[in-house]
């Protein structure tokens, strides 16, 4: 049996290390989730290279395809969402992993009605608590940005479903009669979405999820599964039933004289979300509390992704010296700026991993349950998923950090 010794270093060989904390193999050891899941990042998809010599090269190539592909075995699934692809886009989708998995849509948890004056929106129609599906759907139309310029786009609506031509033109054009209306409807609707094949965003038009309104503070959140071909919207925040459903559309740590030029111009509409609506010094209050979750938590995830390890709270695990609440403090300092600002920060898986790894190695199994638990909401809400965080709620006692700052400290002779 090894004893810990201070210097020695935290590395993923801390797992063999410290084997003699689980009982003699029989217990499950259960990771604690390091770093945001891979494979649902962007860098792991076939990509090509967006150089302006092949954007002109795509260009020729733009080809209009019904997705997914007929299947007989769902055929209620067919034909779904129109896509103007480019260049090797078809192929590149074709071969991705999962493409097309089929997809149950949530029982339904909200309504569009409209609001005088803004046009629709949507709304609970049950409490909903965070990290719960709101709504799955396949787009009407995806393209890529440059797609609607350079390809016939009537013939895009032309290809839709009657149903879905109807949906498509019934949302709503926020830029006035000067733009082709079907390029008004795909800028004022469109969410994010990515294609394998093409490294930039693309577009994706849907029939609910694009009624959401815009709220500098959102209490849902956008997010696109290649596999599934869908478009869903989680809760970020609790949402009482009878209350409006928001997302936010432009950069959220933005300050606000920005967030506003940005929405009027894009978007025509002057925010009055309760961010927006402050008195002159509380809305520099509020800038700055943006402006410092924006830095530090990007932050982090910078310094993270230099090496894929947490050097904040393996530098606290091995200065004996600070307070054993020191990265605790911090941690909850800027969950506390979230809650009054209403706004989640940057990666916040970084602190969640940190904060329940900090109480494991302290040996708190309460507090590290629960940000466990709520690392676990927040990554179904971001990837679909609990990314493993459910294990680690389950058994935070069988994790490679448990009681490791205790076990530190009792060798130097520093735990009470
Ligand atoms: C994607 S659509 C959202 C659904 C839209 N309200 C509708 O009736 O279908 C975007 C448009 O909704 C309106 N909108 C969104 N959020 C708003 C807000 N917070 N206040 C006022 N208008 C808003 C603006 O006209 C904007 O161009």
């Amino acid at each position: 049996m090894t004893t810990p010794s201070q210097s020695r270093p935290i590395s993923p060989g801390i797992y063999a290390d410290f084997s003699h904390l689980f009982s003699g193999g029989a217990t499950a050891f259960v990771e604690i989730p390091n770093g945001p899941p891979r494979n649902l990042e962007a860098e792991y998809w076939p990509s090509i290279d967006e150089t302006p010599e092949k954007l002109e090269e795509m260009k020729e190539t733009f080809t209009f395809t019904t997705l997914p592909p007929y299947d007989p075995d769902h055929p209620d699934e067919w034909p779904v969402t129109e896509a103007i692809l480019m260049g090797d886009m078809e192929e590149a989708l074709l071969a991705f992993p999962g493409f097309p998995t089929s997809f149950e849509p949530p029982p339904k948890k909200h309504e569009v009605r409209p609001i005088p004056g803004i046009g629709y929106g949507m709304f609970a129609t049950e409490d909903i608590a965070v990290g719960d599906l709101i709504i799955r759907e396949r787009p009407l139309v995806i393209l890529t940005p440059i797609a609607p310029v350079v390809a016939p786009r009537l013939v895009l609506v032309e290809r839709l479903t009657d149903e879905n031509r109807e949906a498509f033109f019934a949302l709503h054009n926020c830029k006035g009669p000067d733009l082709d209306p079907v390029i008004g409807i795909i800028n004022t609707n469109a969410v994010h979405a990515t294609l394998p094949g093409f490294k930039g965003p693309c577009a994706a038009v849907c029939k609910e999820i694009s009624r959401a309104n815009h709220s500098c503070s959102p209490n849902a959140l956008f997010s696109w599964d290649i596999a599934s071909f869908s478009e869903s919207l989680h809760a970020i925040w609790p949402i009482a039933k009878g209350e409006q459903i928001y997302v936010c559309y432009g950069d959220q740590y933005a300050p606000r004289d920005t967030r506003r030029e940005f929405l009027l111009r894009r978007y025509k509409f002057h925010c009055k979300c309760y961010s927006c609506g402050l008195p002159d010094a509380d809305s520099r209050r509020s800038d700055t509390r943006r402006a410092i979750l924006e830095k530090s938590t990007r932050q982090d995830a910078i310094d993270f992704a230099k090496t894929y390890s947490d050097t904040v709270v393996h530098k606290w695990l091995h200065d004996l010296s600070a307070p054993d609440d020191a990265v605790i403090k911090r941690c909850k300092a800027l969950f506390k700026m979230m809650g009054d600002e209403r706004l989640l920060g940057y990666s916040l898986w970084l602190q969640y991993q940190r904060i329940c790894a900090v109480y494991c190695a302290l040996g708190d199994a309460e507090n590290a349950r629960e940000w466990a638990q709520k690392a676990a909401a927040w990554s179904r809400s971001r990837y679909h998923d609990d990314c493993g965080w459910d294990a680690v709620a389950r058994a935070p006692q069988n994790t490679a950090w448990w009681t490791l700052r205790v076990l530190l400290k009792k060798a130097m002779n520093m735990w009470p």
